[in-house]
């Protein structure tokens, strides 16, 4: 396979026109549901920077299941979330209704010492008949046989599911299908066809795959290498799957966003010191930036 064959940019025009902006008799539920099961008691914070990034990036309502911990501290630093202890998690996880639609992130903040966390991950993908994206050390649940199994169902039943790794999150997905890992244009795609994902490989230069196109993104900035700025993207990436967006594109504009809300914070604040909740500020203006362009 010579992957470098199909590989192709989105053009700013395209992403553009992928920017999802509410109809004029929109509300808040066609606007679209993120439910996002995040957060522990080690890493609340992982939770909120997930969930605001989501309510930026669109979704009408954003839905935080998270560890009973954490619940206040996500209630308190955004009073427009709606935020739910774990045990909340089976009625959470609705089907989409007709002009409602929905999608789950789960994942990001977990704690591999946390027993629930793989149980959780494949209660999700088992039970949600909606899009999925699995990220941080949720990921850790899909590199065994029974996770595989999961998300291969959901494949067959046409149930899109994105993951979202960094190096060495899909190096642990890699290793035990024998695929190599040293180049993230190729994992890209070897996990998406191994998996039926579509898979998000971050780094430097990012890359999305279906399976079929391979996406390469370079538009981010070394400020982004700060703890933190994956939580972001992954609620960037699952809101836009919860306003209906096919996954591959949502993965797209979700990495493109991150990467200019990244170079817009850092032209204000410097490569050295923006951090996460910078990036999540700018958001707004990278979206505004791409349809000016455009
Ligand atoms: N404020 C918060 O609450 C934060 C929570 N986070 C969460 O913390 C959990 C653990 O995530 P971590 O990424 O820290 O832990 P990992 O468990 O992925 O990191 C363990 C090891 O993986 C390797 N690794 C990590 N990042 C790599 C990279 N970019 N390239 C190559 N190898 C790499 C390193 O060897 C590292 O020691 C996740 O659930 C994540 O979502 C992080 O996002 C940081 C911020
Ligand atoms: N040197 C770099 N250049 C461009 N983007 C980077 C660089 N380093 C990291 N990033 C981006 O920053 C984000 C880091 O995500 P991740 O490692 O999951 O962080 P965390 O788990 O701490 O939230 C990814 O989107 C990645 O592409």
């Amino acid at each position: 396979m010579n992957p470098e064959k199909s590989v192709r940019e989105y053009r700013a025009d395209e992403l553009a026109a992928l920017v999802p902006l509410p109809a004029a008799d929109a509300n808040k539920y066609t606007r679209g549901t993120l439910t996002a099961v995040v957060g522990s008691e080690r890493y609340p914070g992982a939770a909120c920077l997930a969930a605001a990034a989501s309510q930026r990036a669109g979704a009408g309502y954003t839905e935080v299941v998270t560890h009973p911990t954490a619940v206040d501290l996500v209630r308190a630093w955004r009073p427009s979330l709606v935020v739910l202890p774990r045990a909340a998690l089976p009625e959470a996880l609705a089907p989409a209704r007709e002009g409602r639609p929905r999608a789950c992130l789960v994942g990001c903040g977990f704690d591999v010492r946390d027993e629930e966390s793989g149980p959780i991950v494949r209660a999700v993908l088992e039970q949600a008949q909606i899009p999925v994206v699995v990220d941080g050390s949720g990921l850790d649940a899909l590199a065994c046989e029974e996770g595989r199994l999961l998300l291969r169902r959901r494949f067959e039943e046409g149930l899109p599911t994105v993951v979202t790794p960094h190096a060495g999150e899909a190096a642990r997905l890699a290793r035990p299908l024998g695929l190599p890992s040293d180049d993230p244009c190729a994992l890209a795609r070897s996990l998406s066809l191994a998996l039926g994902v579509i898979a998000l490989v971050k780094g430097p230069v990012t890359y999305a795959s279906d399976g079929d196109e391979i996406v390469r993104m370079t538009h981010g900035t070394p400020a982004l290498a700060k703890a933190g700025t994956g939580d972001v993207l992954a609620g960037l990436v699952g809101a836009l799957l919860a306003q209906g967006a096919d996954a591959l594109d949502a993965a797209v504009l979700g990495a493109e966003l991150h990467a200019r809300a990244g170079r817009i914070a850092a032209a204000r604040l410097t490569d050295v010191a923006v951090v996460a909740e910078d990036v999540l500020e700018a958001v707004p203006h990278a979206i505004a930036e791409l349809l000016r362009e455009a």
